[in-house]
């Protein structure tokens, strides 16, 4: 695990400045994929990027990777500039990617083991059973990767992108089309490591992941970050709640008084009502509705989600097509 007790740590696991991506294509116009994009992920959190698709995270996600080269900007990671010291920068990410890419015939230790040669890691250096126990991988050390499961096999890539001890996790889509169970076990991982030191960054298409899992959340429309924040005050940006009442009686109109709280009669006896918490307060929704005739027999509240908020601002962004 990353040595905490190193001086010098960068106060932003990864920070980013004016990151423009054009992919050229032949008798077109170039494709303008990141449009200057400034994000700072600070140390030691759990940072979602969310987006629909297309959006840019893959390209985001690759420039960090050096898989793709960049158009514009600075990408600083670990405190250092990927344009003057690119080989630094890979020592200090370990990117898990979507496909499961792994040789059948190694076993999961010779795996990690030409990992770690990749990486220069000195073999009195390698943690490979470490790596291999701390993922739940410790039995199947010598078992030929084709004989693991699909969990078993993503706990691997997981274990392959860390063989390097790198103090930031990258993780592309790591649930896609991944069972409940195993997503699970995933974001367990994900958070042990997480307390271990390790800044990860995800992308995920799954908004309860990044409701569950993350500390900050950004997303990304059309290339460009139209939020960045911690995930509390994104959840507390939208001022909207909805009330489910269940009456005692079948009301067969809505009363013309309670139209404020724009009324859904979602069943005989089921009423649902809209409000703004910031603005009005509760019990004046409740004498509202005594007022209207009303007697509740039951009540519940409705919080906004990530879902909520996430349609609301890729459809508000410019040149969205919602
Ligand atoms: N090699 C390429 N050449 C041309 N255009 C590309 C290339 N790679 C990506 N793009 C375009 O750049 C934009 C961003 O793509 P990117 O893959 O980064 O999005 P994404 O957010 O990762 O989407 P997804 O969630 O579907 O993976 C898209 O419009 C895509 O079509």
């Amino acid at each position: 695990m990353p040595d905490d007790s190193a001086p010098h740590m960068p106060e932003m696991a990864v920070s980013i400045r004016g990151l423009v991506k054009r992919y050229g294509q032949k008798g077109a116009e170039p494709k303008l994929a990141l449009d200057h994009v400034d994000l700072d992920i600070p140390r030691g959190e759990i940072f979602g990027l969310l987006g629909p698709n297309g959006a840019g995270k893959s390209t985001l996600i690759n420039i960090m990777a050096q898989l793709v080269i960049k158009t514009e900007g600075k990408v600083t990671i670990w405190g250092i500039d990927l344009d003057q010291d690119p080989r630094h920068v890979a020592a200090a990410i370990g990117i898990v990617p979507q496909e499961l890419n792994i040789d059948p015939f190694f076993t999961p230790k010779k795996l990690l083991d030409l990992q770690a040669g990749m990486y220069g890691v000195p073999k009195r250096e390698r943690r490979t059973m470490e790596i291999l126990e701390a993922l739940s991988l410790a039995d199947k050390a010598d078992a030929y990767a084709r004989s693991l499961s699909g969990g078993m096999r993503r706990r691997l890539m997981v274990a392959k992108a860390m063989v390097h001890n790198p103090p930031i996790l990258v993780l592309d889509e790591p649930t896609a089309g991944v069972d409940v169970e195993l997503r699970q076990q995933l974001w367990s991982y994900v958070r042990k490591l997480n307390d271990d030191g390790v800044t990860v960054l995800l992308t995920t298409h799954y908004l309860e992941e990044a409701e569950e899992l993350c500390d900050r959340i950004a997303i990304i429309n059309h290339g460009k970050v139209i939020a960045s924040e911690s995930k509390a005050k994104l959840l507390g940006r939208i001022d909207a709640k909805e009330l489910l009442l269940t009456l005692t009686a079948d009301l067969a109109a809505i009363p013309e008084s309670l139209a404020r709280f724009q009324p859904e009669l979602t069943g005989a006896r089921l009423l649902k009502l809209h409000y703004k918490p910031r603005q009005t307060p509760f019990a004046q929704i409740l004498n509202a509705v005594e007022e209207a005739g009303l007697e509740i027999a039951d009540l519940s509240t409705v919080e906004t989600d990530l879902e909520d908020i996430f349609l609301q601002l890729t459809r508000r962004s410019p040149g969205s097509a919602a």
